[in-house]
């Protein structure tokens, strides 16, 4: 398997319609092979294109199970262009010594200004009037009709976009409570709850801001949902996992919710060009968008930079700082050495066996990097070789037992 290569032999494979200024920050560093997709691929052929590709790019529809991930025989590192990692097994990823990368804030303001409007829209009963005056009808009332001021929103995740979300709702005089798994800092007047179960019960708007785990998976089910103030409103702009939307459909049908506000769904077209199936459907009541909540032109900008920078940033020097399945790892520049990259399961003996490599050669080490965790051991080794010395080098890393990955860098 050849894994160091100079960059314009890369070949980076983009899905899910990566904003432009991924490219560009790709050709920027010097990189050419830059292959673009508008949707996410069917997994057969996901698998093939993957077996091809050094960098993958991708949103939240591609799947890349452990399955897929064993066609991935040249791929050094993923980007995630968003903020949710779920999508990718990243404990396989690990296992076959493949960072993944993500940009953990870039969408985060443009889902919570979608969140506070969706909340004043569902609370004045906009998308039912809005429905009827398409279809004809007039209904100017005040009935079923709220200010957001003094309205309670509970916010469950009171993480990076939760406390976005909060600080805009206070803005306009709601009263912000929230739960969450950790302590958290509370910001402005927003108080954290005793437990959920109390959130549900006090709240005027619920607004999910956690991500898919298996704890949150159905965290809002049947009996949440009964517990919810008669009238409440539910948004969901976290993953469609975490609500049963039956348990929801069911819930709005009764008229025990007023409404709800839905950007993301159990299951999801995998393109602009599959249809959308939800029991919600047809529902007046409900506002229905297709997973755009961190789809604006400043997030999507802001995300391609991001994240091509962190894969262009590991490709060419090693550094995995933020990486979300790896050893972090941040690196100096290296003017005048090779730099050799070598991850390997965390057993005992690798280090030791890399060790005896340089010295039984009598290779000069200009600086070693070494960061590890559970599983997996990341070292870096810069040393005065050249080129032919350092691809010598790299095979003979690449032979010691327990070797997941062998690069070196140009
Ligand atoms: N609709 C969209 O387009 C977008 C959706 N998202 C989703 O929003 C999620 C949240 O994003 P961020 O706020 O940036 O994440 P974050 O990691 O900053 O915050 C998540 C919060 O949820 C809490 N949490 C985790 N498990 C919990 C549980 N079982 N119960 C209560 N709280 C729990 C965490 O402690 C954390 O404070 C992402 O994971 C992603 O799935 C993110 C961006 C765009
Ligand atoms: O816009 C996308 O592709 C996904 C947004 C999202 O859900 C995320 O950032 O986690």
């Amino acid at each position: 398997m050849k894994t160091s290569f100079p960059r314009q032999d890369i070949r980076v494979l983009l899905l899910e319609g990566v904003s432009p200024s991924a490219v560009e920050t790709f050709q920027r560093a010097g990189y050419s092979q830059i292959e673009r997709h508008p949707g996410a691929l069917p997994p057969e052929e996901l698998k093939s294109r993957i077996a091809e590709a050094h960098i993958l790019g991708i949103r939240s529809r591609t799947q890349l199970s452990a399955d897929v991930l064993q066609s991935a025989r040249r791929l050094i590192a993923v980007g995630c262009f968003c903020i949710g990692t779920n999508q990718v097994d990243l404990d396989a990823a690990r296992a076959l010594g493949i960072p993944v990368f993500n940009a953990p804030y870039s969408n985060t303001r443009s889902v919570a200004e979608l969140v506070i409007a969706e909340a004043i829209m569902l609370l004045r009963g906009i998308p039912q009037k809005n429905m009827l005056c398409h279809r004809g009808g007039w209904t100017k009332s005040a009935a079923g009709s709220y200010e957001a001021r003094g309205k309670t929103l509970g916010v469950i995740g009171y993480g990076h976009i939760g406390t976005q979300v909060g600080v805009l709702a206070e803005s306009l005089g709601m009263q912000v409570i929230f739960h969450d798994i950790e302590a958290k800092l509370a910001l402005g007047n927003a108080r954290a709850v005793a437990h959920l179960g109390e959130l549900l019960e006090r709240a005027d708007v619920v607004t999910l801001h956690v991500p898919e785990t298996p704890a949150t998976r159905l965290m809002i089910g049947v009996e949440e949902l009964a517990r919810m103030r008669p009238g409440a409103l539910l948004i969901n702009a976290s993953r469609g996992s975490v609500v049963d939307i039956d348990a929801l459909a069911d819930a709005l049908r009764r008229g025990h919710l007023a409404g709800a506000a839905i950007d993301v769904f159990p299951v999801e077209p995998k393109g602009n060009d599959e249809p959308f199936v939800s029991p919600l459907i047809g529902m007046d009541n409900v506002i229905l968008t297709p997973h755009v909540g961190g789809s604006t032109q400043e997030a999507q900008d802001n995300i391609g930079i991001e994240v091509a920078s962190k894969l262009v940033r590991y490709s060419d020097n090693g550094s995995t700082l933020s990486a979300v399945n790896f050893p972090e790892v941040s690196l100096p520049e290296h003017p005048r050495s090779r730099r050799l990259l070598h991850i390997h399961r965390n057993v005992p003996g690798v280090l030791s066996r890399i060790n005896e490599l340089f010295s039984s050669g009598n290779i000069n080490i200009d600086a070693q990097f070494l960061q590890t965790d559970a599983e997996v051991g990341y070292v870096v080794i810069d040393v005065a070789a050249d080129e032919t010395q350092a691809a010598a080098l790299k095979d003979r890393l690449a032979a010691i037992p327990g070797t997941l990955r062998a690069r070196v860098l140009y």
